[in-house]
């Protein structure tokens, strides 16, 4: 039996509120590990969700986002599509065009998984880029100080989706993962560095999750068949920022204070 992680959700009214949030949060946790390490080393997801975090980032008129030190951020990528990033399913190339197009993170500092190179191929230069990058020596794996997450209305996460091999990988950072219902292959972080992560946030919105979520969070465990199930944080935590909608099937979350988001708790 897994150890216990203690899940934490925040319910907000609607998804760009949840946005808003998860946008405060990715600001806080730079400024947090600048602060007491000089560089912060966060993760992003691809898909639809996070672009409405991308553009509060990149609007000056957030005072939070303002004052972000984006020149000490080292930026990497949860999951990658087998596209060049001119395409419009490349998930750096919506992130470039949202965000790192206006904002100061140094070219250096964007760490990008190459979606037009053969996915194996893409996938060990990943490994190698990330081991430079947080100078890793050996079997040591890389930590995150913030991962931040997206769930497919198939219980997928990152690029590990149903009954796909990359969900049995343990032992590598990167993998190219082949997904016979799309017929396409993905890059993607594997289960084991995720859950490294000194914080892992999932961002979760609308009606077509909200079964999903029921399902991975309070459904019996079936890691094949809702790779989401496969996060479960070493540290025994875990974030989720969730609009109401999709919420909808979790036990009731309180409200702790006024005008803050509802919030509840369970484990898994
Ligand atoms: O394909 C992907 O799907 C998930 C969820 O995407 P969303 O559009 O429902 O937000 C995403 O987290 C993953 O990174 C992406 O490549």
């Amino acid at each position: 039996m897994p150890r216990p992680v203690q899940v934490t959700y925040e319910v907000f009214p609607d998804a760009p509120a949840m946005a808003l949030a998860a946008a405060t949060r990715f600001a806080h946790k730079i400024e947090q590990a600048v602060a007491s390490r000089g560089i912060a080393r966060l993760a992003i997801s691809g898909g639809s969700t996070p672009q409405a975090m991308f553009k509060i980032l990149a609007d000056p008129s957030h005072p939070f986002a303002a004052t972000i030190p984006w020149d000490k951020l080292q930026l990497f990528w949860v999951d990658e599509r087998c596209v060049p990033p001119s395409h419009p399913d490349s998930n750096y190339g919506v992130c470039r065009d949202l965000l790192l197009s206006k904002v100061g993170i140094p070219a250096a500092n964007v760490f990008r998984m190459e979606g037009e190179l053969d996915p194996e191929e893409a996938a060990s230069r990943y490994e190698a880029t990330i081991r430079n990058a947080l100078k890793l020596e050996g079997a040591e794996s890389p930590h995150f100080d913030m991962i931040e997450l997206g769930m497919g209305p198939d219980g997928h996460t990152a690029s590990l989706f149903p009954h796909t091999d990359a969900i049995n990988e343990l032992g590598r950072i990167c993998v190219a993962n082949y997904v016979p219902e799309k017929d396409t292959w993905r890059i993607t972080l594997t289960s084991p560095v995720i859950n490294q992560g000194a914080e892992v946030v999932f961002e979760i919105a609308g009606e077509e999750k909200t079964d999903v979520l029921a399902k991975v969070l309070t459904g019996p465990r079936d890691v094949d068949r809702l790779p989401s199930q496969l996060i479960r944080p070493s540290n025994g935590k875990l974030l989720l920022l969730l609009d109401e909608v999709a919420a909808a099937k979790l036990p009731a979350a309180s409200v702790l204070n006024d005008g803050q988001p509802r919030v509840g708790t369970l484990e898994i």
